[in-house]
């Protein structure tokens, strides 16, 4: 295993032109582990994820992913890093089975039918395969995103609240496809507000906020999440 860490950010500061959205961030995460980012609504958890993926330039501080600087225009970024942001991104004349494919095939993998075939029926959309997206419920579209995430090439996962919108069954089947791809080697990095979620996954987590970001226990952050004010 490489000792170079799959994603190491030092004092990173970030802002949209204005005030630093929360106080400088510093983790790293190797292979095989995966990282969760708490804190409350707005604290800047999906900030920090938009700089690691290379969509927001930070203020001050470093960032490296696999040992480089972060160009999400270059081939081997978009080959080795994956993510599923807070959006709701997709093309409306493709259907659900086209969206896998055409990811898998984008991206070169090796056997696009099964690998279609497999995310269809782990994310329970076999029986919505040749349907459009508008047909789709908001939880049936949060499956489809998430699986497109999982149908590329990855030794990065960055994904920004997968929890949102998915029924228990399919929480408790994304947290099993999550420990899986940190066994397996890969690298996860999410922003959540799942307790549950934090605890059969991360084995770090990071609480944003705007005084000081720190570095926390699983156990901890769990406890933080559990003592923020209902939604
Ligand atoms: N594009 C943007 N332009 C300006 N300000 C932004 C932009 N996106 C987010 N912000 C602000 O940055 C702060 C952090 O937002 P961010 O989305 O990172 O929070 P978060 O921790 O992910 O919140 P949540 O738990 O609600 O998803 C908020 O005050 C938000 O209003």
């Amino acid at each position: 295993m490489s000792a170079t860490p799959v994603v190491r950010v030092d004092d990173l500061v970030l802002s949209y032109g204005g005030e630093p959205v929360c106080a400088p961030v510093s983790f790293t995460i190797a292979a095989g582990r995966a990282l969760a980012l708490v804190g409350a609504n707005g604290s800047g958890k999906s900030t920090v994820l938009r700089a690691v993926l290379g969509l927001l330039e930070p203020v001050s501080g470093s960032l490296q992913v696999l040992g480089r600087d972060v160009d999400e225009r270059e081939e081997l970024f978009r080959a080795q890093v994956s993510s599923v942001l807070d959006d709701d991104a997709y093309f409306p004349a493709l259907t659900v089975a086209e969206h896998l494919l055409l990811t898998a095939r984008g991206h070169g993998v090796r056997d696009p039918d099964d690998l279609t075939d497999e995310l269809l029926e782990d994310f329970g959309l076999s029986d919505h395969a040749d349907v459009l997206p508008v047909a789709l419920s908001s939880g049936q579209r949060r499956r489809l995103l998430l699986a497109a995430g999982f149908a590329r090439p990855r030794q990065l996962l960055v994904l920004d609240e997968p929890e949102q919108r998915l029924d228990q069954r399919m929480r408790a089947a994304l947290a099993e496809r999550l420990r899986a791809e940190t066994d397996r080697g890969g690298a996860v990095l999410l922003a959540t507000h799942d307790p549950e979620l934090l605890e059969s996954v991360a084995h770090r987590a990071v609480l944003v906020a705007d005084d000081v970001s720190r570095r926390l226990s699983v156990a901890d952050a769990a406890r933080a999440i559990r003592a923020e004010p209902p939604r």
